[in-house]
């Protein structure tokens, strides 16, 4: 490779420098309702994409892509980026930061300026998903994302500290709930790093970390997808009732309920906190199986 060439390669990420630049010729004022706070900080970029073990084989989904920071990260790599970014004005900006930060990497990038709650394809099949989630809707859009896109391997995603903790809960613990048994359903799920809040501009008032996610079989089960998630949210809508109770909505009367909590061997005075995905889906099942 002559040295114009490799000079054409180089990805330069964004400093905070660039990144207040580039905010003030956008006039973007970040809000709260995108959850828009961009990590200015080059090593937290590096640190992430280096956790998600992006390769140059892959092709990264990432929500969110903002100004640019993460997704200039992921190009170095040489891999593929598909940025699904809800903000047109983001949205819009994006190829030009990368020309000008990348230019040998801009015809790797792909542009969506969509809702990723919508998504329900992309242009090529992803194998990776990495993103720093706007943290308001980071537990629905992980959860449509691995249920549309069966071609993601793996996650590794930036979240609130609390939300990470809940998504990599197991059963028994008092973070486990809804997240945690919906993304056990796709995943397995587990903490990876915790991320400080002067990386981001503005400063966000709570903490980070990231979380990833393998997915694995769902488990065999007659009951569909809907019907075991209905079980979860039931369980959990009254977390500190029995399942007895907390499910008598759900399978028609307390009776019935536990019925099918019987007929799926789970014990009916235990708490929703305490059944693994498997549970659930035994329970769902025996319910429909009426
Ligand atoms: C936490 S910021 C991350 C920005 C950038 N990736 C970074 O790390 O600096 C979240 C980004 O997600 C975008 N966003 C918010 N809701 C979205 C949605 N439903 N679909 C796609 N993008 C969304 C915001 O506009 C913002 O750019």
């Amino acid at each position: 490779m002559t040295s114009a060439e490799s000079a054409g390669n180089a990805v330069h990420l964004l400093t905070p420098g660039r990144i207040r630049e580039l905010a003030a010729r956008l006039e973007v004022r970040p809000t709260k309702t995108l959850g828009q706070n961009f990590v200015i900080d080059p090593g937290t970029v590096r640190r992430i994409v280096r956790t998600a073990g992006v390769e140059a084989s892959h092709t990264v989904v990432e929500v969110g892509p903002g100004l640019g920071s993460l997704t200039l990260g992921l190009l170095e790599t040489g891999a593929h980026v598909i940025a699904v970014e809800i903000d047109p004005v983001l949205a819009g900006a994006l190829e030009e930061t990368v020309v000008a930060q990348a230019p040998g990497a801009a015809s790797r990038l792909t542009v969506i300026a969509a809702d990723a709650m919508e998504i329900t394809e992309l242009p090529a099949a992803p194998d990776r998903l990495v993103a720093n989630l706007p943290y308001n809707v980071a537990v629905p859009v992980l959860l449509q994302l691995l249920q549309h896109l069966p071609s993601l391997r793996e996650v590794l995603v930036m979240v609130q500290a609390e939300v990470a903790d809940r998504i990599a809960a197991g059963p028994g613990s008092r973070t486990y709930g809804v997240p945690s048994a919906k993304a056990a359903w796709y995943a397995s799920a587990s903490r990876a790093g915790s991320i400080g809040r002067s990386v981001f501009w503005p400063v966000p008032n709570v903490d980070s970390a990231l979380v990833r996610l393998v997915r694995r079989d769902p488990p065999v089960t007659t009951a569909t997808r809907a019907d075991v998630f209905a079980c979860i949210d039931a369980a959990f809508s009254q977390r500190r009732k029995t399942l007895r109770s907390a499910l008598a909505g759900w399978a028609g009367s307390a009776d019935l309920a536990e019925q099918a909590l019987r007929a799926a061997g789970v014990d009916p005075t235990l708490r929703g906190e305490r059944l693994d995905i498997t549970q659930f889906a035994a329970v769902a099942a025996a319910r429909t199986a009426r």
